[in-house]
């Protein structure tokens, strides 16, 4: 038997043992879910993950292996609560827009074994996860090359029962899709919604191409496939282009290589974010006094404390003419608990007229 033969026979020995531990952990997993559906506690319990990752990356020998056997880990929990949440009947996420959307392509990716329900607008997916006809709702929050999606953080300031469960980076591949026989020297008119047409502005000044806005660019591939004319095109997902039989004119037409949308998951806050610290962000909504400095004071406790500020965002208080809110993404340092958390916001409590702790997650990434 040579290596490769020998090697694939032990992998099969122990895969065949892991089937019967993965068996028997989903009915340890079953008998948790019935016990969540009598007292109503949620499926996700975040500090139970972390003792769960940290415990069983230490027993690890081979210290290499420890973020490796840690992602497998995840993946288990991660499917453990698909698992539990089909049981529960608590798997219906929602999004905005028609199949093959990118919120619907993050969505499927988040969560590849949930329902789904769609709706027109990103409000309606915020009010159908507020009045609970979806457990969660999967949002574009920022774009790399055309930046916020400022609507849905407005959304999040308005909903205060709802928090961020997640967060997640999606590469985004625009192309220019096509009714079959068509050609991209024939091409005229591209529909789009604004930010893909924004995000692909060189490649159509270019080639000298009027645009047309759409609602969605799933729909605009829908609507130019209905109309079967050659000088009409979309911009839309490569997935779209299979779903509504169109052809691929033109791969990759947005101007940065590197394009990634940054999507949010919401879910209703039956309770706070729980806060572990270490690898986890804090995402904040505070407004501050209009006095000198007071923005100064909250930026310099985050930095203070050692967490990392990687973002900052500021948007006009709804219906409060000049004045304005703000929302701030923190990296949790290294060696950091709940505690230093915990710490950090009373003292930002102090220097904030407001201050809502509106997500406590881990950024992963939704590429396969
Ligand atoms: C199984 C549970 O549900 C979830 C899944 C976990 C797991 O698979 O180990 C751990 C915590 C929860 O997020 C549990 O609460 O114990």
């Amino acid at each position: 038997m040579d290596l490769l033969q020998q090697a694939r026979t032990e992998i099969d020995a122990i895969d065949a043992q892991m089937a019967t531990l993965f068996e028997r952990r989903m009915r340890a997993v079953a008998d948790v879910a019935r016990y969540k559906a009598q007292t109503g506690k949620p499926v996700f319990d975040a500090v139970r993950e972390a003792a769960v990752l940290d415990k069983n990356t230490a027993r690890l020998q081979d210290e290499a292996l420890r973020p490796y056997y840690r992602t497998f880990l995840q993946e288990a929990m991660a499917v453990s609560r698909a698992y539990q949440r089909a049981m529960l009947g608590r798997d219906t996420a929602a999004y905005q827009g028609v199949q093959g959307a990118w919120s619907h392509i993050a969505l499927r990716r988040l969560f590849p074994f949930s329902r789904t329900l769609s709706f027109a607008t990103w409000g309606e997916v915020f009010d159908a996860v507020q009045n609970g006809d979806a457990e969660f709702g999967v949002l574009p929050f920022e774009n790399s090359n055309a930046g916020d999606v400022s609507t849905v953080l407005d959304l999040l300031y308005t909903h205060p029962g709802l928090i961020v469960a997640r967060m997640c980076d999606l590469p985004i591949r625009q192309d220019l899709l096509g009714v079959p026989g068509a050609s991209l020297a024939g091409v005229r008119t591209v529909i789009s919604h604004p930010q893909a047409l924004a995000q692909s502005s060189v490649f159509l000044q270019q080639h000298g191409l009027a645009t047309q806005a759409w609602s969605n660019t799933a729909d605009a591939a829908r609507h130019i496939a209905e109309l079967n004319d050659p000088s009409v095109a979309a911009i839309a997902s490569a997935e779209t282009a299979d779903l509504y039989g169109l052809k691929i004119l033109a791969a990759g037409v947005n101007a940065d290589g590197d394009n990634t949308t940054r999507f949010i998951v919401i879910e209703r806050a039956d309770e706070a974010p729980v806060m572990t610290g270490e690898g986890q962000r804090l995402a904040l909504l505070f407004t501050a006094r209009h006095e000198p400095g007071q923005l100064a004071a909250v930026l310099d406790q985050i930095g203070a404390r050692g967490f990392n500020m990687e973002c900052i965002k500021s948007r006009p208080l709804p219906h409060v003419p000049f004045e304005y809110y703000f929302y701030v993404q923190l990296v949790c340092p290294a060696g950091s608990t709940r505690a230093d958390c915990e710490a950090l916001l009373d003292t930002l409590r102090t220097d904030c007229s407001t201050l809502r702790l509106v997500g406590a997650f881990t950024l992963d990434t939704a590429e396969k």
